[in-house]
């Protein structure tokens, strides 16, 4: 395992948010995530980590400045971790072009497209390096660990814990993409990491996953704002909702009057989804 390059460490919350860098594995070059530490008042020396996956455009740094979730996870004794959103100077041609494609947008998946597949493996990153090395090296409870995410994000935890329930314990998400594979933001983005084969694209579609019989053992809750601007035409929660009903799968999905896609959105309802994770995680 790689060396990791604190960048900065603060105080926050009785415990402690770094920003850290390291060489990643899975995608071949360094990669920079945020790891919120809880202090000691639960007593757990090793907390469970909670992982925190951003929106397009976002970076490591947005969800732990944003999301107003550190306060909650110290009081719940959690760890937060807050990967970035996709490789960083890959050097595949256009990837700094567009803000849905390519750099910010990596969708926490293994691309399998040329040019794309060799670096842009977010999925191998947050489902396996991440969690591995957070274990190792900051002292996370192995195996206890759970997964939210705010749009695009949401789209990742969703999926990352419908293909891996032993492996995510908890699950949560924020105005997710919740069928990707049937609205824009999907197509542009599967159509270049998977290619445009659709077959290929269920393995990454939680609704898709729904319904082709994955579930996850514990309730599922998600948060949606009414006045979302890109509720109808990108993130699809009913698809979702209906899905989850033909599966047998429990979802709470809560809708919020008013509320649009942006991080005050989050911040309203981040409390309930540390408060989720953590009765599952540490019981
Ligand atoms: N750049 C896009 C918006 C992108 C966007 O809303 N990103 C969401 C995640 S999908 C986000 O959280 N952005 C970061 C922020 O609000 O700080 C636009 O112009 O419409």
């Amino acid at each position: 395992m790689a060396d990791i390059a604190t960048r900065s460490e603060h105080r926050c919350c009785g415990g402690t948010l770094g920003f850290h860098e390291h060489e990643s594995e899975a995608l071949g070059l360094p990669a920079r995530f945020a790891l919120f530490r809880p202090g000691t008042a639960r007593g757990a020396s090793r907390p469970p980590a909670l992982f925190c996956l951003a929106g397009l455009t976002c970076d490591e740094t947005t969800f732990a400045t944003k999301g107003n979730a550190l306060r909650f996870a110290a009081a719940h004794g959690l760890m937060l971790v807050f990967p970035d959103t996709s490789p960083r100077r890959a050097g595949v041609p256009g990837e700094d072009e567009d803000w849905d494609l390519g750099t910010g947008a990596g969708f926490y998946l293994d691309a399998t497209a040329e040019p794309w597949r060799t670096h842009y493996r977010m999925g191998s990153y947050v489902n396996d390096e991440l969690p591995a090395l957070v274990e190792a090296r900051f002292g996370a409870a192995p195996g206890r660990r759970g997964i939210m995410g705010h749009s695009m994000g949401g789209h990742g935890a969703l999926v990352l814990a419908l293909r891996d329930p032993e492996r995510w314990h908890s699950v949560s998400a924020l105005a997710p993409i919740a069928h990707p594979a049937a609205v824009p933001w999907g197509h542009k983005a599967f159509g270049a990491y998977l290619g445009p084969d659709r077959d290929g694209w269920a393995a990454h579609d939680a609704t898709l996953l729904l319904r082709a019989g994955h579930t996850h053992p514990t309730p599922i809750l998600v948060d949606q704002g009414d006045a979302d601007q890109f509720l109808s035409e990108q993130l699809r929660p009913d698809a979702l909702a209906e899905a989850a009903e033909a599966a047998g799968q429990k979802l709470r999905l809560r809708r919020h009057a008013g509320y649009d896609h942006s991080y005050w959105f989050i911040q309203s309802v981040i409390e309930d989804h540390v408060a989720h994770h953590a009765r599952l995680l540490r019981g």
